[in-house]
């Protein structure tokens, strides 16, 4: 079976093909700037020795333009993997909301799109561009069942005491206000590989997704037990564009003060501030390089970031009553030393003693980056959101055959 996974984002297509059962990957790619003359596409060729990397700067006006440019790369004669797009038997999906209506892994069906398209307005960054991602991909791949996998789903064990806010009843009943959490994908893959790696069933794991969305999770074993994105992905952690936790006052006085509408409140808290606000520029990359040449805005948001993890580490040792590991992961995660540096300084009464050396090791593999004494494991484990959307869906199309 030939599972297509894809990843669509705003602005960005990231997408993966696998043969299944054994999940080995054949072909991936990255598609960044869409929408944007000087479009750039990343493809990976996994089935030739060695790898091919094909990389094309191409105007592509939108994700149908893009998905195009990836069922040409797919069959192309000369580097493709298959003969025609029929052969994707099946197309994996990241949505990001399912809200309280879709607890796990759903095959697609019209009325699965109208609820996807109702949550809009609670991921309005992540949503539109997935729901977009499933109308192009059931035009491209025509012969493919359709799947989503939800970001939310993972944290759906959580307790209800963890997941409730101190709102009058209704507010959750009737309209569903609570928290869902996000990244569940990519914290369930990392948490997997942790209790492998440590032999331990029921290992107490605090995961740490540090992409361009940020979020930490409390992890038992296989269970969530608490994590900082909300009822949106914008809670908690310090982000690309995102603030993370504000004290909602501030709402209050940008609307009640300043004249500020609810879209504009929207636009400042998920698109203008985070890294972006603080220093200028939403790519670590970017913030690093200005660190390097002594830009001391972005020093105290590199502080301000590992900060507010740190927080959330001590809270989540207390949810987990112990500590048996942290998980650094995703883009910045497994990239950036410095972060995981000024994370960890000073966390040495919790168990947590870090090897600078073995931070700087630079790697795609797991790692564990403390001192053979630390009584808590620091690991970096790269995710792979789109080989667990693989998973998932021959999980569900091989049990409901
Ligand atoms: N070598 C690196 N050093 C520091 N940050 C990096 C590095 N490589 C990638 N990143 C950062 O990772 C982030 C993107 O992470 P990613 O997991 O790909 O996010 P998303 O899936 O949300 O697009 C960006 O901020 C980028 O700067
Ligand atoms: C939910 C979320 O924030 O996703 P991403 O990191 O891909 O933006
Ligand atoms: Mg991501």
């Amino acid at each position: 079976m030939n599972i297509f996974v894809v990843n669509a984002g705003s602005s960005s297509i990231k997408y993966q093909l696998f043969k299944m059962p054994s999940v080995q990957p054949i072909c991936s790619g990255l598609i960044e700037r869409i929408g944007l003359e000087d479009a750039v596409i990343t493809h990976r060729i996994f089935t030739t020795q060695p790898e091919k990397v094909i990389r094309l700067t191409l105007d592509l006006p939108d994700h149908a333009a893009g998905l195009q440019e990836v069922e040409r790369l797919l069959t192309d004669p000369e580097t493709g993997v298959i003969q025609n797009p029929d052969e994707i038997e099946v197309v994996g999906h990241r949505v990001v909301h399912g809200g309280e209506t879709f607890a796990a892994t759903t095959i697609i069906t019209p009325e699965v799109k109208a609820e996807i398209k109702k949550l809009f307005p609670l991921a309005p960054l992540h949503n539109p561009s997935n729901y977009l991602g499933i109308e192009v991909a059931e035009k491209t791949f025509r012969k493919a069942r359709q799947v989503v996998v939800f970001d939310t789903a993972f944290h759906q064990t959580m307790p209800e005491y963890a997941f409730r806010y101190a709102l009058p009843e209704s507010f959750y009943t009737d309209l569903g206000i609570r928290v869902y959490g996000f990244h569940g994908t990519s914290h369930k893959y990392v948490a997997e590989q942790a209790v492998e790696y440590l032999g331990k069933p029921d290992a107490k794991l605090i995961t740490i997704h540090l992409g361009n969305g940020c979020s930490i999770t409390a992890v038992k074993g296989n269970q969530a037990l608490d994590t900082s994105m909300g009822f949106g992905p914008l809670s908690g952690l310090i982000m690309g564009t995102r603030s993370g936790d504000i004290d909602p006052s501030v709402i209050f006085h940008l609307v009640n003060q300043l004249g500020y509408d609810p879209e504009q409140v929207n636009a400042l808290l998920n698109k203008r501030s985070g890294m972006l606000g603080l220093t200028g520029f939403s790519d670590m990359r970017d913030i690093t390089q200005v660190l390097q040449e002594g830009n001391t805005a972005a020093n105290l948001a590199y502080d301000l970031y590992a900060y507010r993890i740190k927080k959330y580490i001590g809270a989540y040792a207390a949810v987990l009553n112990g500590l048996d590991a942290v998980v650094f992961t995703a883009g910045v995660g497994e990239n950036d030393p410095d972060v995981r540096a000024r994370v960890c300084r000073n966390l040495d009464f919790l168990g947590i003693q870090l090897n600078e050396e073995k931070n700087q090791i630079r790697s795609k593999e797991l790692r564990e980056i403390n001192y053979p004494a630390s009584p808590v494991k620091v690991l970096v484990i790269p995710t792979n959101e789109e080989r667990e959307i693989a998973k998932q869906c021959f999980e569900l199309l091989t049990e409901t055959a």
